[in-house]
């Protein structure tokens, strides 16, 4: 089973990107786009992000058999809920939230007597807005999809072939496992350039235009992370408390023991833990994750400045 028709509500990065892949990669299917925000749908129109822009989020969804909510985590359930009269009874119901126990929870209630299945592109990039998407966000990057215990298995494989026709590698995980792992691997790294791009701003022996000349070293890369968006972030930190809170939990204690090493002069002990570090890093490059690569979807899209 194919889509024919896609409903995009919300026409940012991962919106627009998925309105611009599924024209490239499923021509046959229609996309239809609405966005809360007036520029943006006047954006997303003069982007061609999706075939039609409509100026109601209803007449968006009105004939869609696959509607994707590409908005903040924090309003997943509002959008949700605009839409619901104007429905197809077997229409799907997905997502591309950061995380996905309280998302799923939001779209639930919201949309009672729908199939939701919720889903994660791990693929994006500290740019947002309708200005930022590109066709080939998706390529060779992840995507979890987290479907409920109860859902219905065609709509599950058509979602499964959908991703994998924008160019996606498909991983199924339960929602709770997916917001623990994420919490370790995206959400603390993003907590952390956070701070420490604020920790640096804030010093008062240490200029600003000290801290911008020098930043060539491992700041720069902080500084890329810290300049996501902060709504969306705000969102992912408040919908994720838990699993965020227990891997700070444990990333404090295994700091604090740094500190320690270093107050000590451990330097076995630190060296230890670099060694064990970069082995991790050269693990990930072997297995051709390694995203620094000049086609790693990065780049090729003129909204995006590649990492420098
Ligand atoms: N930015 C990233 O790198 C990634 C983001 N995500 C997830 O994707 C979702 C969207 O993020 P982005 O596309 O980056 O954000 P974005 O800020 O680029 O786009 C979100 C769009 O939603 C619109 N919007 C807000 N409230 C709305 C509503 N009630 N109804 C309709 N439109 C509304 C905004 O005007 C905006 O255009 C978030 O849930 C985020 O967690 C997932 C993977 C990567
Ligand atoms: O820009 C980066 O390095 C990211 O980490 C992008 C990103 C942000 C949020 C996600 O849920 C997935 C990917």
């Amino acid at each position: 089973m194919n889509f024919a028709h896609v409903a995009i509500i919300g026409l940012g990065l991962q919106g627009g990107s998925i309105g611009l892949a599924v024209q490239e990669f499923l021509p046959g299917t229609r996309v239809s786009g609405y966005d809360l925000d007036p520029a943006h749908r006047a954006r997303a129109a003069e982007r061609g992000l999706a075939h039609v822009v409509h100026d109601s989020a209803e007449d968006a969804v009105r004939e869609a058999d696959l509607v994707i909510f590409c908005v903040p985590p924090g309003v997943m359930g509002d959008a949700a809920r605009a839409v619901r009269p104007a429905l197809r009874p077997d229409a799907l119901i997905s997502d591309v939230g950061s995380c996905k126990g309280s998302i799923a929870r939001a779209l639930g209630e919201a949309l009672p007597d729908h199939f939701v299945i919720p889903a994660h592109p791990v693929a994006g990039t500290e740019h947002s807005g309708p200005d930022a998407g590109f066709a080939h966000l998706f390529r060779n990057r992840w995507c979890i999809i987290t479907p409920p215990e109860q859902t219905d298995l065609l709509k599950l494989s058509a979602l499964v072939e959908f991703w994998e026709a924008l160019g996606a590698n498909v991983e199924h995980m339960n929602a709770e496992h997916h917001d623990l792992v994420l919490a370790v691997t995206s959400h603390l790294p993003h907590l952390i350039a956070y701070t420490i791009v604020g920790t640096a701003s804030d010093l008062e022996n240490v200029t600003q235009s000290e801290v911008i000349k020098y930043s060539a070293g491992g700041f720069r890369d902080f500084t890329r992370i810290a300049a996501s968006d902060p709504t969306m972030w705000r969102d992912v930190f408040l919908n994720n408390k838990d699993a965020v809170l227990e891997m700070l939990g444990r990333f404090t204690e295994d700091l604090t023991a740094l500190q320690r090493s270093i107050r000590m002069g451990d330097g076995e002990a630190l060296f230890g833990h670099f060694a064990r570090t970069r082995a991790i890093r050269r693990s990930i490059i072997e297995e051709g994750q390694d995203d620094s690569r000049p086609d790693f979807g990065r780049g090729d899209h003129e909204g995006i400045v590649p990492a420098a």
